[in-house]
């Protein structure tokens, strides 16, 4: 493999419906600045059907080139066609950084993109930064290579990976971990329209229908105030004192793991590892303990304020405020004293 062939930072531009999923918007982000670092420009891939009018959204969000592969085959999300159509626009422009959310759709495609152009993918990555590397057998350290950190070993500790020798370096990152920069209004891309052919075969699925599920919980990756308890609330009845804390500051309500297996909360408001990361901006830890898989979701909210009885609980590392007691007693009084104020 030629290495110097491959140049440029590229995402793969999810859109359902024919709506950019905010995760494109936060890998250009992250694109963006991974490219300044490398001297470089940003592309994004937009795969789908009839979707060419969602170019300009990329342009306005950091898209210096957008790739566009529009093909009826390509109407409904299927791995197959989309396969094909994201492994040919590697084999035809040769990216040096493919970044691909972390989504059902993203976890689905990413690893069956990189076994078909051979080279590595690292999943779930809460770092991803420009830096030099010595691979097996260098005498110097590689200058200019991707650094893919996420938590490994069940997230008791953290790992750096690096793709030597092999291109592109491929990550995928979960939603709501990279920040969107702001969008520069009428901002435009060159736009490049590729199709590698599609033959329908009866090896693609065959989509007889689509049914929507329709959830009854919030967006907690949205929410601007948290209000998330833990296994120390005690009891799903007891949850109704967060609701009430959360009504009266107009946030939203958010768990632990813990509170999921007791089966307290739906798995939607699990924040940290295995749940959903969130940056709000006043994030409410209510007994919770602060393992280090429920911190990995909810350490970069600007503001941390925890409400635990032991006072050496780990959550209170992390937190900016801190409130040692018996939650139970706590939350109400709060609850009233907000009230007061925003009456
Ligand atoms: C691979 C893996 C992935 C994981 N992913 C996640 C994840 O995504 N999200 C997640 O949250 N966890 C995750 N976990 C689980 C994690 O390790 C912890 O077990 C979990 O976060 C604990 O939840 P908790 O803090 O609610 O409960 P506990 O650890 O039991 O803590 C309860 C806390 O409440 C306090 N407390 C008790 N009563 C009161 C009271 N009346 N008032 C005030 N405080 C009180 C206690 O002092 C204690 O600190 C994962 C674990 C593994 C191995």
């Amino acid at each position: 493999m030629n290495l110097e062939q491959y140049k440029g930072v590229f995402i793969y531009a999810q859109q359902v419906d024919n709506k950019i999923d905010a995760i494109a918007l936060e890998l250009l982000g992250k694109a963006n600045d991974l490219a300044a670092d490398l001297g470089t420009d940003v592309t994004a891939v937009l795969i789908g059907s009839d979707v060419k009018g969602l170019v300009d959204e990329l342009a306005e969000y950091g898209a210096d080139k957008v790739i566009v592969v529009d093909d009826p085959e390509l109407k409904e999300y299927r791995t197959e066609p989309y396969t094909h159509a994201l492994a040919s626009v590697i084999n035809e422009y040769k990216p040096d950084i493919l970044l691909v959310g972390a989504t059902a759709i993203g976890r689905d495609l990413g690893p069956r993109v990189s076994a078909r152009v051979a080279t590595g993918l690292t999943a779930d990555c809460t770092v991803l930064e420009i830096g030099e590397f010595k691979a097996r057998g260098d005498k110097e350290p590689r200058q200019g290579q991707l650094l893919m950190t996420r938590p490994a070993f069940g997230g008791n500790t953290i790992a750096t990976i690096a793709c030597p020798n092999h291109r592109p370096q491929m990550a995928t990152v979960r939603p709501g971990v990279m920040q969107k920069k702001e969008p520069v209004a009428g901002a435009k891309a060159e736009v490049i329209e590729y199709n590698p052919g599609f033959t329908p075969n009866d090896k693609y699925v065959e989509i007889l229908d689509i049914v929507k599920s329709v959830t009854e919980t919030v967006d907690i990756q949205a929410a601007k105030i948290l209000v998330s308890g833990g296994r120390g609330v005690g009891s799903a009845e007891n949850f109704a004192l967060l609701d009430d804390l959360a009504e009266a500051l107009g946030g939203t309500v958010s768990c632990s793991r813990a509170v999921v297996d007791n089966g307290w909360k739906p798995k939607d408001l699990q924040v940290g590892q295995t749940g959903k990361t969130v940056r709000p901006n006043v994030y409410f830890a209510i007994g919770i303990s602060g393992a280090i898989q429920h911190v990995a979701g909810m350490e970069e909210s600007d503001i941390i304020i925890a409400i635990n009885k032991d006072p050496d609980a780990p959550i209170f590392d992390v937190a900016d405020y801190g409130i040692v007691g018996d939650a139970l007693k706590i939350v109400p009084k709060l609850t009233e004293a907000i009230k007061a104020q925003v009456k």
